[in-house]
């Protein structure tokens, strides 16, 4: 932890540093993009549900995190060199990278959204990292004058709302919220915002409708609200988000963003996939392919890959078998083992992949055709 401490007492003399008790997190009012900065950083969730799924996949990855204790906020990955761990609330994550404290990040899509702005300067490097599945939804009262109101349509044009008397929102999306109301023709809408429990809002009369995010819609239900046609601002989980400029200015940070980029796409891709490998009697490898290639769930990923087992009859090397190798998705696997055994497969073994690489991670492509490079 030496060159962490030492970031931390490097901080230039006309900086200001305040501690805000509460949250137990520092924020620095320092030369913004921190040029001198030597570490390249990565903000992870520090609490929440984000956090523990966080950890989860990176350790998947092989990128386990390495925290001293729990209640420390910086940490390091020991395969990654040069790089500082901070953990941050998921919207601190997102503002720092736009601070330029932080390079990369781990985040919701709907924190990024609210909170990145449409900023230029932030990227979106892995869109789907596959947890933290919500979406950012309107709701409204099941009853009174929104009983048989079932779309955004229908509640724009509900004769109630007026200049004088405008339909009242409450969300924690200050920025989302007015943009997708203008978007989709509501005029007469005031916003007011919470922290949390907004679904208690209509009910307190504090406001009409609520803007909030929903997995379950367990909240929604039990306090009498539902979602309507049109009302689902965006569908979000957790993406791997970074920093233009660090990207193009910092040293090591593309390098870093590339090396993650390939782990986490490599073991993303590799969930629910098998490897399939069986024995066949066959004449030639090219006749045993074009049987398993006559199969619609036995293509793999780049067609089979077809060995010849050599056998000695009577001193003679032949190859009467072949071991065929193949990678099948989850939800085919049984129609899979089904196809192979009526095309003659037999001792059919399966095992889970754990990860794939292919050639060239199809992400770091468009990555670097928006940094222009
Ligand atoms: N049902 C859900 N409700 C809220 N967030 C969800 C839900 N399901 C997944 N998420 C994801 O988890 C994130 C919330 O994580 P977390 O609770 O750590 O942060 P937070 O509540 O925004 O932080 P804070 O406590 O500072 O408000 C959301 O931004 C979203 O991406
Ligand atoms: O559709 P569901 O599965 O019911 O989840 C949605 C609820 O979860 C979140 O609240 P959270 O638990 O974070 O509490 P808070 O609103 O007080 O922050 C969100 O703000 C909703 O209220
Ligand atoms: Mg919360």
């Amino acid at each position: 932890m030496a060159a962490i401490m030492l970031t931390t007492m490097n901080i230039p003399l006309h900086t200001s540093v305040w501690v805000n008790s509460r949250r137990k997190s520092w924020c620095c009012y320092a030369s913004l993009s921190q040029p001198d900065r030597k570490e390249i950083r990565l903000g992870l969730p520090s609490k929440g549900r984000m956090s523990a799924d966080t950890l989860e996949l990176l350790k998947n990855c092989q990128l386990s995190v390495k925290q001293v204790n729990p209640r420390q906020y910086v940490a390091e990955i020991p395969q990654l060199s040069n790089l500082e761990v901070w953990f941050q609330r998921p919207k601190d994550i997102t503002r720092k990278l736009l601070s330029g404290d932080l390079d990369l990040g781990i985040v919701g899509l709907d924190t990024f959204s609210e909170h990145g702005q449409g900023s230029e300067d932030l990227i979106i490097v892995h869109e789907a990292l596959e947890y933290g599945d919500c979406r950012l939804s309107l709701a409204i009262p099941q009853y009174g004058i929104f009983e048989n109101v079932n779309s955004v349509d229908e509640l724009a044009k509900m004769p109630q709302w007026t200049e004088e008397k405008p339909l009242r929102v409450a969300t924690g999306f200050t920025y989302l919220g007015p943009k997708f109301m203008k978007e989709n023709g509501l005029k007469h809408v005031t916003f007011s915002t919470a922290d949390g429990a907004l679904e208690a809002a209509p009910a307190m009369g504090i406001a009409d409708a609520i803007l909030d995010l929903v997995s379950s819609g367990t909240t929604l239900r039990e306090n009498n609200l539902k979602e309507i046609k049109g009302g689902v601002v965006l569908e979000s989980q957790a993406v791997f988000i970074a920093s233009r400029k660090s990207m193009i200015q910092r040293k090591g940070v593309l390098e870093t963003t590339h090396e993650m980029l390939e782990r986490l796409e490599a073991h993303l891709r590799a969930i629910g996939q098998f490897t399939v490998t069986a024995n066949m009697r066959g004449s030639s490898a090219e006749e045993v392919a074009e049987r398993i290639l006559s199969q619609p769930s036995l293509m793999g990923l780049q067609g089979p890959t077809v060995s010849p087992v050599f056998c000695k009859h009577d001193g003679k090397v032949t190859a009467d078998y072949y071991a065929i190798v193949i990678c099948v998705p989850q939800k085919a696997l049984y129609k899979s083992i089904q196809q192979l055994r009526a095309i003659g497969g037999s001792g059919v073994l399966i095992s889970p992949l754990t990860y794939i690489f292919d050639e060239e991670t199809p992400r770091w492509r468009q990555l670097l055709s928006k940094l222009g490079l």
